[in-house]
């Protein structure tokens, strides 16, 4: 696998574009520090620093392994952790017995430990890292030069600690920002083929079923001509909250369209993701919305089946919504099952009205 693959061709959601991300990153700080290092083995060597040498051969192989890995394998060897290890321990032994030449590498090293581990490890990390270097310098230098190491390695980690904490903000938020709609806070269609996905592992893997419900508002293009664009606004954010509230922890909201809604209810059958349809087109009938709007919805339900793809699961809610439609709105139609899906006691595969 080539690790710069996910950003030179475009990532098919936010969240792979983040790992390519990653991993160029894990990438180019191996192959660099490879580069650096690889002829420190020599110049270690022929000093005598055999144990120092030794450690930079294994810091070497490590980088070839997590390069060898990203690249053929997609994953990182032993999660990366090994660079961190070593680089700190060779920072410090290094200073203790070259000095100077080795405090030098103490700064890179404690830059890369952010770019590597998660904040929070990186943090700690990185502590205990000042630490051992002031015991080192401590030991090994002049007073004065001990307070400039510990204050200027202090100084360094924390920039990076905010830069990193900065760009960690900054991820999340765009990730949020890529993967929602700005309107109604539901997800958008950026994760919809993930998580579908996701269902249908669980069906085949561990035959645990999984049902979608369509959502869409009847004759809403009316309320946008009576009442205004900004009315309709506020009624799909009330009809968003409304359907939130419904919902369990695990049941994820997506807007797929102007006013067409999915629900993705892991763990539920058909029948009982059908009563959840009923309950939900009751919570959007039963009350009026902003400026007094009485507005209705349609829905349709649909049981994931064996070794079905993702649209074609979809693909049988949209008919069945559209049969809904057909029938005369503000009713619920479930789609019709495959024989070999249903459970031996469930008859019920017609299309039912609320
Ligand atoms: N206010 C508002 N309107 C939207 C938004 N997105 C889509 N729409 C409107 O939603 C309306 C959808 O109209 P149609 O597809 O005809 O659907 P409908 O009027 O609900 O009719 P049925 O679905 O057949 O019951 C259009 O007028 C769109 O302009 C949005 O974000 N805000």
């Amino acid at each position: 696998m080539n690790p710069l693959a996910a950003t030179n061709s475009l990532a098919t959601n936010p969240t792979l574009a983040v790992l390519g991300f990653k991993r160029q990153i894990v990438y180019h700080l191996h192959f660099w520090a490879f580069v650096a290092v690889a002829p420190l083995v020599m110049v270690q060597w022929r000093q005598d620093n055999l144990l120092l040498a030794w450690l930079l051969v294994l810091f070497c192989l490590n980088a070839v392994a997590v390069i060898a890995f990203l690249r053929f394998r997609s994953r990182y060897f032993l999660q990366g952790r090994l660079f961190p290890i070593l680089a700190v321990v060779c920072a410090v032994y290094s200073t203790t017995i070259n000095g100077h030449a080795g405090l030098y590498w103490a700064y890179p090293a404690a830059a890369a430990l952010f770019f590597l581990l998660p904040l929070r490890e990186a943090t700690l990390s990185n502590i205990v890292f000042v630490v051992s270097m002031s015991v080192v310098s401590f030991m090994r230098f002049p007073e004065a030069d001990f307070w400039r190491i510990t204050f200027s390695l202090g100084l360094t980690c924390l920039f990076v600690m905010i830069f990193a904490w900065l760009v960690g903000r900054l991820q999340a938020e765009l990730t949020r920002l890529a993967t929602t709609d700005p309107l109604t806070g539901c997800l958008n269609r950026s994760q919809l083929a993930d998580v579908l996905n996701a269902q249908i592992e669980m069906r085949e893997r561990y035959e645990r079923v999984s049902s979608l419900i369509l959502l869409d508002l009847d004759y809403f293009k009316t309320i946008n001509d009576q009442w205004g664009h900004l009315a309709g606004d506020r009624v799909l954010q009330e009809l968003s909250s409304r359907l939130r509230k419904r919902l369990r922890e695990n049941d994820r909201l997506f807007r797929i369209g102007g006013e067409e809604f999915m629900l993705v209810l892991p763990e539920t059958r058909q029948k009982d993701a059908d009563t959840v349809a009923r309950e939900l087109l009751r919570t959007i009938s039963a009350r009026p919305f902003v400026e007094s709007i009485q507005i209705t919805a349609s829905a349709s339900v649909a049981e994931v089946g064996k070794g079905e793809t993702w649209s074609v699961w979809l693909n049988r809610a949209d008919q069945a919504l559209y049969e809904a439609k057909a029938r005369g709105r503000n009713q619920v139609a479930s789609a019709p099952r495959r024989q070999e899906d249903l459970p031996p006691e469930d008859t019920d595969t017609l299309v039912t009205d609320a």
